[in-house]
């Protein structure tokens, strides 16, 4: 089942059962040469439907970061083919592709990645100010108000705590109003309470905001945040869970751990 709520604060694309946000197709991805060479993807192919929050599991080294960062288009895949929406990554040049992350895809990281020098707001709106974009200012503001922001706008980051600043970095991957926000272990340096808070934003994004989200995690509680779970294991796509519990996935992850 697709999420199909509509956007309470106003998308004007079309219904999302009809779209895909981001897919890989045959996705091969090999590092190193000779008897170096690991192939971290082996064949994936999946699509992340839009309006869904997708959280992507499995073992270390299964190859969760490398599918992320090549439906991203932040590393190129060694075969087969990455689009987001209809474009096809392998298709662009470095400028389009630097253009096309910047205007259709947010990112959420570990390490929230804010410039300390820029307040919050500035951080917020950065990616529209480097598009020399306006932006939306009725959509700023309602993000503004869903990371619970408002009276911390002339803070800089260092003024945050780590919950806060992860918050800002939420608020600036949706500011555009991407096509998809991937997030890469968004609450791994944060505690379980902050982590729990930025799970939220991220889910309520999704759900009253007919935003789309790729998530990949370590922790089945976060992955419980998802409307579907993907589960990589060895390189290839292995299982799919929908509407997951924290205690089912981690029945799942343990499995992986019986067979290795
Ligand atoms: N730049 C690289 N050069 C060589 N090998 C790499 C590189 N990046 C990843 N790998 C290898 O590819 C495989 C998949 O790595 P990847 O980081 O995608 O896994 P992961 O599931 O995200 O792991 P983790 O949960 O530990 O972050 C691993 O064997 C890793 O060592």
């Amino acid at each position: 089942m697709t999420a199909t709520t509509a956007a309470a604060t106003g998308s004007s694309t079309p219904g999302p059962a009809a779209r895909t946000a981001a897919r890989v197709t045959d996705a091969v991805k090999v590092y190193g040469a000779g008897d170096t060479t690991v192939r971290a993807l082996d064949g994936v192919t999946v699509g992340f439907a839009a309006g869904r929050f997708t959280a992507i599991m499995g073992p270390s080294g299964s190859g969760k970061s490398t599918l992320m960062h090549c439906a991203a288009g932040l590393d190129t895949l060694t075969s087969g083919t990455a689009h987001i929406g209809d474009t096809e990554l392998s298709a662009l040049d470095d400028r389009r592709l630097t253009l096309l992350r910047r205007d259709r895809i947010g990112f959420v990281f570990q390490q929230f990645n804010l410039v300390p020098t820029l307040t919050v707001a500035e951080n917020i709106t950065l990616p529209l100010d480097l598009a020399g974009a306006r932006g939306d200012a009725e959509w700023i503001d309602a993000l503004v108000d869903v990371v619970g922001l408002r009276d911390r706008l002339r803070h800089r980051p260092a003024e945050l705590s780590g919950g806060q600043q992860q918050r800002v970095a939420v608020a600036r991957a949706f500011a555009g109003r991407p096509d998809v926000v991937f997030a890469d272990e968004p609450t791994g340096n944060l505690d379980s309470r902050s982590g729990q808070e930025v799970l939220g934003l991220l889910g309520r994004a999704v759900r009253q905001m007919d935003r789309t989200v790729v998530m990949v995690t370590h922790d089945p509680v976060a992955a419980a945040h998802a409307d579907e779970v993907l589960f990589l294991a060895d390189g290839r796509l292995v299982d799919r869970m929908e509407s997951p519990t924290a205690d089912k996935v981690l029945d799942r992850m343990k499995a992986f751990e019986v067979r290795t």
